[in-house]
């Protein structure tokens, strides 16, 4: 049993042990297989994260990859953005103030949209926030009101700037600051660019700026177009500038009427598209389409309404002195005119085709709205009125006028006369001249310098006067009323139509003398008359007196009825007609209706004053010129007579036999250019006496005297004395030895008693059949005493017997002396030349009780021959050759 128990106990033993170590080897199994867990689960879990470390790098670098992409689509926006804002608002438009000056758009219109302030977007470029204004709509600003100006005033700026000077206007209300919102603007004001109106002037301006509206509608749009943005487009040209109105108001809600804030809407409608445009501040609006509100603010708070939520920052506003500057150079540019058209413009496709029998038609310039206007000399209106004071182009306009007609019709057509009486010789460029042989071929008859030879302007209105009777005359042999009528019925006549333009008229018609009776009687009669025989008068003054001058007289004014007024005219037009006072440069009012207003017409006329452009047309025109036609008459006022030229004395030749033997004595004053003469026939009274003490000119006229009498004779047909009683003549006297025949007599004070007793003798016992004997007299009144009995023998009788004395006397009344003293007959001297001697003074050899009409004036001289004249004439002594 011991065994079986000790057996047991091995058995135990042993199953025990086999337990154990079947237990150890379970234990190690296990612990082998946590230990392979462990390291199991240490690799996934580093496997794990590694895969979320991969993954987190792939979302890192993706979303990297977004944002990248983000930013580059939003800078190519936020760059489209900036670019297309920057094209939409170039140069003044939208160039930021440390680098803005004015950038007129030439030709084109300016830019709609203006800057006001930038975007706030995540984009390192700047992207501007615009405002459109011209010809697109209007613009509320609203908020911080010292932000709010800055941008009214940076709005205004950038506008005047982009257009053409004075193209923009500007009128402010602004009853709470008085224009001070508004001040740096200022100097725009003078130049009319800038207006204000007062507390109370709200509805009349809105009421105005309706009409205008209304206006352009009507009379520029007229159905034609929509806009004037689409007329400027389709034509070219705008013929209205854009108006902006500054409504400051004071934020009062009932600050507009019912009518006020009727009107406001209708122009908010209406405005833009007749470009009117409002900014407004502090006055209520309704939001609409074509406002574009400005939320004025600090920082990045404010916002435009055409910008949506975008945050905007927007400009400070422009600097004090760049306004000042600007506006004092737009000023400057507006008043000193646009710039000048060129000739060319007035000028037809074909020249010389148009026919004058009905009228005279041509334009003048253009139009604002750029038509041409057409000025017509007719019937009706027949004549014409000039006004502007001096400077403003009256001379210029007459040029351009008279070049418009010259190259549309023919000389045959059309005839020019030309007075100018100002100083100058602005009307000389028509005649030959020695530096330039040209001449408009149209034109007859030039007058320069004859402000004190009122005469001459006399003596055209005498010729035209003939003219006009001689036309009258053909009427009524042809049995017609009128020019048109007269061309038909007669086509081989000449019958141009004529057109007198007389500069400075007012210098004829001044004073209250007989030339000034005689021109207006003239005048009026031509007025009245000429209208339907083509006799055209155009009259220009720079002075109301000139226009004054014609006011006494109604019947004379209303024949001129075309009016034409450059700026600040007076007179000319109606009198509530204020249209030229407002007259740009260089521009004109023509109304063809004696001025009323309706009839009104505004001209831009082109620079006719360019003398190249002017002598090209000449020469043209010159070079067409008919072979027949000769070139015109020049009076120079200025200029001194040469004896050589004087058509007379050209046709004297030499005879043996001369039974009225011609003394020419100078020019006359005249249309036509002719010698004064006194015939020595061999009757009573053939003397002639030289009346003044001035030297040269009695030396002259004595001079030219001796040579057309010494012209017509043979040697030895005619016997010629000269006698030189004042040493002061004595250079003259030499001078003319060359003219007279050698065997000429000359005595001095020495031996000019043997002289008279000679002639005396001869007076009383020659025959008529002796030859003629001229007794040339240098200041007779020096012959010794004694002497003047043998000269009132020689006046008396030598006549009848041929023997004729020229003589030179120092003054009226030593003549009177010679011839016996007070109350002695004078007509043994038959004509007389007067000097420096006074009208009254030479009542006693002037027929009739009065004494002629004469104001002594260097070298010109009085002639009368009582057996020829009427009254006395004007005289140009000849120079010496
Ligand atoms: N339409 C124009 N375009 C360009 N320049 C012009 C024009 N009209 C006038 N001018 C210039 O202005 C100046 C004055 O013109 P103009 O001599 O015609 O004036 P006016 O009124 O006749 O003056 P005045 O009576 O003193 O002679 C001239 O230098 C002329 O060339």
């Amino acid at each position: 049993m011991p065994d079986s128990r000790a057996q047991q106990v091995v058995e135990v033993r042993a199953a025990l042990s086999h337990a154990l170590g079947a237990a150890e080897d379970a234990l190690e199994a296990a612990q082998n297989a946590y230990e392979q867990a462990v390291t199991r689960r240490a690799r996934v879990v580093a496997a794990a994260r590694e895969r979320r470390r991969r993954l987190a790098e792939q979302r890192d670098k993706r979303l990297h990859e977004i944002d990248e992409q983000h930013e580059r689509d939003l800078a190519a926006l936020a760059g489209a953005a900036a670019e297309t804002a920057l094209a939409a608002a170039p140069g003044a438009a939208g160039l930021p103030w440390d680098r803005w000056r004015p950038t007129p758009a030439g030709t084109q219109a300016p830019a709609p949209e203006l800057r006001v302030g930038r975007l706030l977007l995540p984009y390192d470029g700047e992207v501007p926030a615009l405002a459109p204004l011209l010809d697109h709509g209007h613009v509320v600003v609203e908020g911080d009101a010292r932000i709010g100006d800055d941008v009214v005033a940076g709005l205004l700026l950038r506008a005047l700037g982009g257009a053409q000077a004075g193209r923009v206007r500007l009128t402010g209300y602004d009853p709470e600051q008085l224009g001070g919102g508004l001040a740096g603007f200022a100097p725009l004001a003078p130049a009319g660019v800038l207006s204000f109106v007062g507390p109370g002037g709200l509805p009349a301006l809105l009421d105005e700026l309706v009409d205008h509206v209304r206006r352009i509608n009507e009379t520029v749009l007229a159905g034609e177009h929509s806009s004037l943005r689409e007329l400027a487009a389709a034509t070219g040209r705008r013929p209205e500038p854009w108006r902006v109105a500054i409504l400051l108001g004071a934020g009062r809600a009932d600050e507009l009427s019912r009518h006020e804030r009727g009107q406001l809407d209708r122009l908010l409608r209406t405005g833009a598209a007749c470009g009117v445009h409002l900014i407004i501040r502090g006055l209520p609006v309704r939001p609409a389409a074509g406002i574009e509100v400005v939320s004025a603010a600090e920082g990045d708070a404010a916002r435009l309404s055409g910008c949506g939520d975008l945050p905007v920052c927007l400009d400070a506003g422009p600097p004090a002195s760049v306004i000042t500057r600007t506006a004092r150079q737009i000023a400057d540019e507006v008043a000193a005119g646009p710039a000048p058209v060129a000739l060319d413009s007035l000028l037809p496709e074909h020249e010389w085709q148009q026919s004058s029998a009905r009228a005279l038609t041509a334009p003048l310039g253009d139009s604002p709205q750029g038509a041409p206007v057409l000025v017509t000399l007719s019937d009706y209106p027949p004549h014409a009125l000039i006004a502007g004071p001096s400077g403003t182009g009256k001379t210029n306009l007459i040029y351009a006028w008279m070049g418009a007609l010259a190259a549309r019709y023919s000389p045959a057509e059309l005839a020019f006369y030309l007075l100018d009486f100002k100083e100058g010789v602005s009307f000389a460029r028509f005649a030959p001249g020695r530096r330039d042989p040209s001449w408009l071929p149209h034109v007859r008859l030039v007058g320069v310098n004859v402000n004190t030879d009122r005469e001459f302007g006399l003596a055209l209105l005498r010729f035209l006067g003939a003219e006009l009777r001689s036309r009258a005359d053909a009427a009524k042999r042809h049995e017609v009323t009128n020019l048109a009528e007269l061309r038909a019925e007669d086509p081989a006549g000449s019958w141009p139509r004529i057109v007198a333009v007389v500069d400075e008229f007012q210098v004829l018609l001044s004073g209250r003398d007989a030339v000034a009776a005689e021109a207006v009687d003239l005048l009026e009669d031509l007025a009245r008359r000429g209208r339907s025989q083509g006799i055209h008068l155009v009259l220009a003054s720079q002075d109301v007196s000139g226009i004054e001058a014609l006011w006494g007289r109604p019947a004379l004014v209303a024949q001129f009825s075309l009016r034409i007024a450059l700026p600040r005219a007076r007179r000319v037009l109606a009198e509530t007609n204020q249209a030229a006072d407002s007259l740009p440069r260089y521009h004109a009012v023509v109304n063809a209706d004696s001025g009323a207003i309706e009839a009104n017409r505004v001209v831009r006329v082109p620079d006719a004053g360019n003398r190249e452009r002017w002598s090209e047309l000449q020469h043209r025109l010159w070079r067409h010129r008919p072979p027949e036609l000769s070139a015109p008459r020049l009076f120079d006022g200025d200029a001194i007579p040469r004896l050589e030229d004087s058509p007379e004395f050209r046709t004297f030749t030499p005879a043996d036999t001369v039974p009225a033997p011609v003394v020419l004595l100078g020019e006359t004053i005249d249309v036509a250019s002719r010698s004064a003469q006194t015939v020595l026939r061999r009757a009573p009274g053939r003397t002639i006496a030289v009346l003044g003490t001035r030297v040269d000119e009695a030396c002259a006229v004595l001079g030219t005297a001796a040579r057309s009498l010494a012209a017509q004779f043979t040697p030895g047909a005619a016997q010629f004395s000269v006698a030189c009683l004042d040493t002061d003549a004595g250079a003259a006297v030499d001078a003319l030895k060359a003219y007279l025949p050698a065997e000429t007599g000359y005595f001095d004070n020495d031996n000019i008693d043997v002289l008279l007793e000679g002639a005396a003798e001869r007076a009383e016992f020659g025959s008529a059949a002796d030859k003629p004997w001229f007794l040339l007299l240098y200041a007779v009144d020096a012959a010794p005493g004694g002497t003047s009995e043998l000269l009132r023998r020689i006046m008396r009788q030598g006549p009848e017997r041929r023997i004729h004395l020229i003589g030179w006397w120092r003054g009226a009344a030593l003549l009177r002396d010679t011839l016996g003293g007070q109350g002695t007959r004078t007509d043994t001297v038959g004509a007389w030349v007067a000097l420096d001697v006074h009208g009254s003074e030479l009542s006693p050899y002037y027929p009739g009780h009065g004494s002629p009409n004469w104001y002594p004036r260097p070298w010109r001289a009085l002639h009368f021959d009582r057996s020829v004249h009427r009254g006395a004439e004007v005289i140009i002594p000849y120079g010496p050759s």
